[in-house]
């Protein structure tokens, strides 16, 4: 018998305090502007930065920063990868890791920077928490998407295994730079796609913003979020900072008590419950915040099909989705069985729960647990009204499709 008496045990405890920063800045790449070279703690950088730029980034900028580091007399070598979808994978994240030992990045000093959209976000932010088991880097975000949502994240992650995001680290940079300057040159689609992720944080917490997107979304969209000239819109000037204002603060209040997800019941998982399979399904045809809008519309209607919302909300739902030219429906969510194959998944994420946010009126959530199938077949149909009312596109008739 063993003589427990005499066996030995230690315990390790310790905390892990977490600070990050998310900064506005304007004219990021104007030589003057130092943000982009100091540290948080105020300290220089020493070493070579690696400096990883989105294509279209490297298109469209690539000059400027050029001559941002080369003014400020820093050295840098740059690698430019591919935005996309398709590109959040390990072989990019291990393209990374080798340019960080070409470059010879050091342990903490000199963080590589990240300019682009989610894509290459979470590319380098997972590449940066495995290299030497985790450096610091510096994350410019430059699309709509990556300034409202992927800015505040913690985590990061890559498609693997034909599932989003099954590989990932919860590593936040300690610093991401916002310049809505960037916001000038991304592609109608591109912004829309941002909206879906703004859509989904105005209906889980913020009726004020859900009413700024009703009111003003498609000028956002035209004006691409930049200060209107007085001449061209009617739209008020501080529009555009309260819409990216209020989804940041949306999320960074949502994440913070959280961070490490140890509670599974997350309300900005919203969006995200049904979409992930349908999503990773239909690539490279939906992007991720155009799912993700769809999937808001399919949790609405399972909502409002329990009487938690009201018809009139709903419609308004799907005509302010339609009004900023989201789809509210695709084919593959009326196909049960993915749904429900990608419900199964999603529990599975959920540690075994389905913990489905479902709003109770606009801006507000509940959590549910027993979602059945038959509530899924109901909501699938409704998604195949909600197709065959966009092929007719009988703009004033939402009610009857519903
Ligand atoms: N880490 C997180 O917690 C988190 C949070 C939200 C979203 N995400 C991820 O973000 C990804 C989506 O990001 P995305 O929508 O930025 O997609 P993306 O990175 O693919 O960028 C979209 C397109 O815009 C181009 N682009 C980038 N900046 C531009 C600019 N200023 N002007 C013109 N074109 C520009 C890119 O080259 C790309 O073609 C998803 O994979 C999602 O999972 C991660
Ligand atoms: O899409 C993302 C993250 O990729 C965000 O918009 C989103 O709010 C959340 O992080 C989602 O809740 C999804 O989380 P997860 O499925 O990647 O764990
Ligand atoms: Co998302």
């Amino acid at each position: 018998m063993k003589d427990t008496a005499r066996q030995q045990s230690w315990k390790i405890q310790t905390e892990l305090p977490v600070e990050y920063e998310i900064v506005e800045s304007h004219g990021l790449f104007d030589p003057e502007n130092p943000d982009l070279l100091s540290l948080p703690g105020g300290r220089r950088s020493t070493g070579t930065r690696l400096v990883v730029l989105d294509h279209s980034v490297e298109e469209l900028y690539g000059a400027e920063i050029r001559g941002y580091f080369s003014k400020n007399r820093v050295m840098v070598d740059y690698l430019t990868l591919p935005g996309s979808e398709e590109n959040k994978s390990i072989e990019r994240v291990l393209e990374v890791v080798n340019k960080l030992n070409d470059v010879g990045t050091n342990r903490l000093s000199s963080p590589p920077i990240v300019i682009g959209g989610g894509v290459v976000a979470d590319v380098v932010g997972l590449a940066a928490s495995l290299y030497r088991r985790g450096i610091p880097f510096v994350r410019v975000p430059t699309t709509l998407l990556g300034q409202v949502d992927v800015s505040v994240a913690a985590k990061s992650g890559i498609n693997y295994g034909g599932y989003r995001n099954r590989l990932g680290a919860y590593t936040p940079p300690p610093r991401t730079l916002i310049d809505r300057g960037f916001l000038a040159t991304v592609p109608d689609r591109q912004l829309r796609n941002g909206m879906g992720e703004i859509f989904k944080m105005a209906l889980i917490k913020d009726l004020r913003l859900f009413e700024l997107l009703e009111e003003y979304g498609p000028e956002l969209i035209a004006t691409r979020f930049q200060d209107p000239d007085s001449t061209s819109t009617s739209l008020p000037g501080t529009v555009a900072d309260e819409v990216i204002g209020r989804a940041i603060a949306g999320m960074a209040e949502e994440l913070q008590p959280n961070l490490w997800e140890k509670d599974l019941q997350r309300s900005v998982d919203y969006g995200h419950s049904f979409s992930p399979l349908v999503e990773m399904r239909a690539l490279p045809e939906l992007l991720h915040g155009e799912a993700v809008a769809m999937d808001c519309v399919f949790s609405a209607l399972i909502a409002a099909g329990r009487g938690l919302i009201g018809s009139a909300q709903l419609e308004r739902i799907v005509a302010v989705a339609r009004r900023m030219g989201l789809e509210p429906s695709h084919p593959l969510f009326c196909d049960v069985a993915l749904v429900l194959d990608g419900l199964a998944d999603t529990v599975r994420h959920r540690d075994g729960r389905q913990n489905l946010p479902m709003l109770t009126g606009i801006g507000q959530v509940c959590f549910l647990n027993d979602v059945t199938e038959n509530e899924i077949e109901r909501a699938c149909a409704g998604m195949g009204r909600l197709l065959d009312a966009n092929a007719a596109r009988p703009e004033q008739c939402i009610g009857s499709e519903l």
